[in-house]
C-alpha cells in the first residue's frame, strides 16, 4: 500500500557515530526531501537509548515520517520505540549508515540519496509485527532476528571502535578468534513445543543475514511466522563451510543446515562443554540479552518505508 503523508515533515533521528559517518549521505538525503517542499527536522543522539526515547515520544501530528540515519542498532531502538506506542506511530523510514545494512537490504532501498528520499516521502509501506525476545531482564524487540551461539559470541566480541575502523573485516577476525576457542556448546531450541538441538541458532523474521546473504529463503517481514536457522555441527572445518556457503548463497541447501519455522521459540543451554562464560544473545547485530531466551512476535506493528 502507498503511504500518503498526514503533513509534510519528517523527524530524522541521527546516530553520529554509526557506521563510518558516512554524514555526506545524510546531508544529501535531507537536501533532496527540502528541496520537494517537506520540513527535515534533524536530532542527533548523544548516547544509547536516546533514538528509542525520541521514537517513542515525538509528535505525530507533526511528522509524518519518522526516518533512522543509522545501522541495524539504532534502527532495532527505533523499532522498539515505536512499536511502545502503537498506533499513533508514524511510519519508519530509512538512510542506511551501519556496516552490514540487513533491513535495507531487506525492504530492497538502494544507496543513493534520491531513492532514499523517494522512498521517505512516497514509498510503499510494510507492516512489520515485531520480534520479541525476553529473558530475565526483560523483553526487546527486532526487526531482523535474534541470534544465540556463534554469531551472538563474534557480536559480543565486536566493539564499537573496532567496527568503525574495520567495518566487516572486524566481524571476520574475531569470527576466527572463535572458531579457535571453539567448544562443543549444545543448544536445546524448543519450537512450538518440539525440540530440536543446535551448535548455533539464528532466529529471523527477515530473508538476509550480514548483509545481502540469504539465511531464510521463506522468511518475510509481514508475516508472523518465526524462521529458526539451526546449525547442527560446529568446528574449524564447518564454520569455514557454513561462512563460505553463506557467501556464495548455498547456505540453504547446506547439509548440517536447516531452518524450521513456528511461532513460539525457547532457546536454552543443553551443555555448555565447561565454557563457563555468559551466553550471550544478539538482537539485531548487538549484544543485548542472554541466554534462555523466549522468542515470538509482537501483536503491535510498524510500518516500514519502502521503495514503490
Ligand atoms: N550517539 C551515540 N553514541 C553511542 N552509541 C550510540 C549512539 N546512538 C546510538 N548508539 C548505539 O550504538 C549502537 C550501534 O549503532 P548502529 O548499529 O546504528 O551502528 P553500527 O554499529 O555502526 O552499525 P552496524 O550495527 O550495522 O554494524 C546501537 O546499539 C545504538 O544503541
Amino acid at each position: 500500500m502507498t503511504f500518503a503523508p498526514s503533513t509534510h515533515s519528517v523527524l530524522l533521528i541521527l546516530n553520529p557515530v554509526a557506521g563510518r559517518r558516512r554524514r555526506g549521505l545524510v546531508d544529501a538525503v535531507v537536501r533532496c526531501v527540502r528541496d520537494s517542499g517537506w520540513t527535515v527536522d534533524v536530532v542527533e543522539t548523544q548516547a544509547a537509548g536516546d533514538a528509542r526515547r525520541m521514537a517513542e515520544t515525538c509528535d505525530a501530528t507533526r511528522y509524518a515520517v519518522v526516518a533512522v540515519a543509522g545501522g541495524d542498532g539504532t534502527i532495532n531502538e527505533v523499532v522498539n520505540g515505536l512499536a511502545a506506542r502503537a498506533r499513533t506511530a508514524p511510519p519508519l523510514a530509512l538512510v542506511p549508515l551501519g556496516t552490514a545494512n540487513v533491513l535495507a537490504h531487506e525492504l530492497g532501498l538502494g544507496s543513493g540519496a534520491a531513492s532514499l528520499a523517494e522512498a521517505m516521502m512516497a514509498g510503499r509501506e510494510v507492516l512489520m509485527h515485531p520480534g520479541l525476545a525476553i529473558d530475565a531482564d526483560g523483553p526487546r524487540c527486532f526487526s531482523l532476528m535474534a541470534g544465540a551461539g556463534f554469531d551472538a559470541k563474534v557480536v559480543a566480541g565486536v566493539t564499537a571502535p573496532l567496527k568503525r575502523r574495520w567495518g566487516k573485516g572486524a566481524y571476520v577476525w574475531r569470527s576466527l578468534v572463535e572458531a579457535r576457542r571453539y567448544r562443543p556448546v549444545r543448544y536445546a531450541v524448543d519450537i512450538d513445543g518440539k525440540r530440536y538441538e543446535a551448535a548455533s541458532v539464528i532466529v529471523t523474521h527477515a530473508r538476509h543475514y550480514a548483509g545481502p546473504y540469504v539465511v531464510a529463503p521463506e522468511a518475510s517481514l509481514d508475516g508472523t511466522l518465526l524462521h529458526v536457522c539451526l546449525f547442527e555441527r560446529w568446528g574449524w572445518i564447518h564454520a569455514l563451510r557454513f561462512g563460505a556457503a553463506l557467501v556464495t548463497g548455498l547456505l540453504p541447501v547446506t547439509s548440517g543446515y536447516r531452518v524450521a519455522s513456528g511461532h513460539a521459540v525457547r532457546i536454552s543451554v543443553l551443555n555448555d562443554a565447561g565454557e563457563s562464560r555468559r551466553q550471550p544473545v544478539q538482537i539485531d547485530g548487538d549484544d543485548a540479552l542472554t541466554l534462555p531466551v523466549s522468542i515470538g512476535v509482537s501483536s503491535e506493528t510498524v510500518r516500514l518505508l519502502r521503495p514503490q
